[in-house]
């Protein structure tokens, strides 16, 4: 479907007060694997990214790649395993794991960011020890999984400032310079937090979150923090939507106004929740 001139400009005079609402305000976007499935898909999200950019937004990407991982440790013949929705990482899966997220999905987020002319820099916890980490406690044994012990949000904040769009890869350090393999929705939530973002938006592959995971129509447009043990006792939250709603409830307490899990299948999903009264997907509120 073709536009008329006058239909696109009506549209940019329609986003008009959204512009103004986010003009110099921080988005924390959490770009999952599950989302990343076709290249339409991720030219799309990269899209978003850098119109929020040139419209005076400062979005920050954290991004996953669950499943490359999973497709790489299967090519090295090596056998994936997750307890409670974690990768389970002997030090040959950290290897692995940082080669995939940091030398393969990272550098083709930002060179895709680039080519659309956007200015993109891509970072790992390493660097400017954006995220110290640890091992992670608790009674199973996951390896070199880790859990946030502080983010040191400076580096983002110069490259932001300078005009770059952060793309970050969820590997934190520890205090020896070991590495450390972090869920990234518990590294988008306190990066969130640290940033004191406006927003906060995690991309799936699902509507969001659903009383009835078999029934997109039972969307929950919005979860109170209040209800989520209920939720997750009953069992209505599961698997990888843990993290999810526990990252958006740490955003919260660190300060961020507004979290929504969104489907990262619909193409420019980013842009229709930002730019459009609707609204989609499911925000958790205080
Ligand atoms: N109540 C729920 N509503 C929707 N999805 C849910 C719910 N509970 C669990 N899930 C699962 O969570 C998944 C999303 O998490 P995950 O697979 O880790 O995605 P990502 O790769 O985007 O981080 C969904 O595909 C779905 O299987
Ligand atoms: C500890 C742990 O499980 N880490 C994740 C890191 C990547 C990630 O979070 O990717 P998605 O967002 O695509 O799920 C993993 O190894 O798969």
């Amino acid at each position: 479907m073709e536009l008329s001139a006058l239909e696109k400009t009506s549209i940019l005079i329609e986003a008009l007060p959204y512009i103004r609402e986010f003009y110099g305000k921080t988005v924390v976007i959490k770009y999952g694997g599950h989302a990343m499935q076709s290249c339409e898909l991720k030219r799309a999200v990269m899209q978003d990214v850098v119109l929020m950019h040139l419209v005076g937004m400062r979005p920050v990407l954290v991004h996953g790649g669950g499943p490359e991982i999973t497709q790489m440790m299967e090519r090295l013949g090596k056998k994936p395993e997750f307890i409670q929705g974690q990768r389970v990482t002997d030090a040959e899966t950290m290897e692995i794991v940082e080669m995939v997220l940091v030398g393969k999905i990272n550098k083709e987020i930002v060179a895709e960011i680039n080519r659309l002319g956007g200015r993109a820099v891509g970072l790992c916890g390493k660097d400017g020890m954006l995220i110290e980490a640890e091992k992670q406690s608790g009674d199973v044994e996951l390896g070199f999984v880790g859990q946030v012990r502080r983010i040191n949000p400076g580096i983002i904040e110069t490259l932001i400032a300078e005009g770059y769009i952060p793309v970050v890869a969820p590997i934190g350090v520890g205090p020896e310079g070991e590495s450390y393999n972090i869920n990234a929705d518990y590294v988008a939530g306190e990066l969130a937090a640290a940033l004191k973002a406006h927003k906060l938006v995690l991309l799936t592959d699902v509507e969001g979150i659903l009383a009835d995971k078999k029934d997109p129509s039972s969307l929950l447009s919005a979860v109170e923090v209040t209800r989520v043990p209920e939720l997750i006792e009953a069992g209505i939250i599961s698997g990888g939507m843990i993290p999810k709603v526990q990252c958006c409830i740490r955003a919260l307490e660190g300060g961020v106004a507004r979290t929504h899990i969104i489907d990262g299948r619909v193409p420019h999903s980013i842009l229709l929740e930002i730019f459009t009264d609707k609204g989609i997907g499911t925000m958790v509120v205080p």
